[in-house]
């Protein structure tokens, strides 16, 4: 008998009380990932949804209609839940639901490059305290750094729909039975390998990428005749949920640096809904995750959707990117 998502959460609410508010947003989470895995895998997305194509969100991404889909779909699960505050991805100002002990920061729809494609996509979350001094404010709610997550979890729709979850107690991964309509524990304790030969970088970003970049995949690709003396195998899938995952299974390292181009000089990737809820995960499996120098958790996030540089994956593969920082590069 396999121990479902409801038992696990119950039991972790029993052994901290503080966790019970948590425990009931996990499980209506849940409920809502099983939706949109279904929209998914039917390809049918409320009409509603497709209404405007040139909707673009507060980072200035097109919102397509999966994307609002599983907004619509998230913020009907925070407000069915103990959350005082829904800070997403594709809402510009966290939407205030006026009661609970949560602040929810998501990202609803996590792989927007490959929604159509039949690729894995998924969802981010992350399950902060929300903070009485900034009920007036609720962006603030959002400017803490990440070691102050009670939770942080993704959903992945793809072959199987996994969540992957910590709350604060090792990482799990559960596996949704439709014939259950439930979640099961599919992996006890995922553990990053410590050390492993597998990197993940949007390889077409190279002319823009700092030195210390370029430097670090050049020794990768020049393989067991370069300076590593390994060989290493290269993956990008374009969707982060898919990525950590394949880390967390195999190990490797994924890296989404600062470049030159305009509006990446932090890098890409959104440090309240991506990168904390991601290095929570990591962190929790033995691996490391940084923004190339400094620990991701301990980063102060300024705004809801700000950006930061982020490297995770196997610690010793994330320690020696950090070492080619300041190297001499020519
Ligand atoms: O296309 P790029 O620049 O390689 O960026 C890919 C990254 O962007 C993302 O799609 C950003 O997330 P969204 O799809 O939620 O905007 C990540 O999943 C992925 O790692
Ligand atoms: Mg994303
Ligand atoms: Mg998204």
């Amino acid at each position: 008998m396999p121990l479902f998502l409801e038992d696990y959460l119950a039991m972790s609410a029993t052994r901290d009380g503080r966790l019970r508010p948590v425990a009931q947003t996990i499980a209506e989470m849940a409920k809502a990932a099983a939706v949109v895995q279904a929209a998914i895998a039917s390809a049918r997305i409320p009409q509603h949804a497709e209404a405007n194509p040139d909707r673009v969100n507060a980072t200035g991404d097109a919102q397509k209609a999966l994307d609002v889909f599983a907004d619509e779909s998230f913020l009907a699960a925070a407000k069915a839940s103990p959350v005082f505050c829904y800070g997403s991805e594709e809402q510009d100002a966290p939407v205030v639901l006026g009661k609970g002990s949560l602040a929810l920061a998501i990202d609803p729809l996590d792989g927007s490059s490959n929604i159509d494609t039949n690729v894995s996509v998924g969802t981010i979350f992350s399950l902060l305290p929300a903070l009485d001094e900034h009920r007036e404010d609720p962006v603030r709610m959002y400017c803490q750094p990440g070691t102050r997550q009670l939770a942080a979890g993704i959903f992945i729709y793809g072959p199987q729909l996994l969540l992957v979850v910590t709350l604060g107690l090792g990482t799990k991964t559960f596996i949704y039975l439709p014939e259950r309509a439930g979640f099961a524990l599919l992996r006890t304790s995922a553990s990053v390998p410590e050390d492993a030969a597998e990197y993940s970088i949007n390889a077409s970003n190279r002319r823009h990428w700092p030195a210390h970049v370029r430097r670090y995949i050049e020794d990768a690709e020049a393989g067991r005749d370069g300076p590593r003396r390994r060989n290493f195998g290269m993956r990008y899938v374009g969707s982060l949920v898919a990525e950590t995952y394949r880390i967390l299974q195999r190990g490797g390292v994924f890296l989404y640096p600062s470049d030159r181009r305009d509006g990446y000089g932090s890098g890409r990737l959104r440090q309240v809904y991506e990168a904390n809820p991601i290095a929570f995960c990591i962190e929790q499996a033995g691996g490391a995750a940084t923004n190339g120098t400094t620990r991701i958790l301990d980063l102060v996030p300024e705004t809801l959707h700000a950006r930061t540089p982020l490297v995770f994956g196997s610690k010793g593969e994330v320690e020696t990117f950090a070492g080619y920082i300041g190297k001499q590069t020519i």
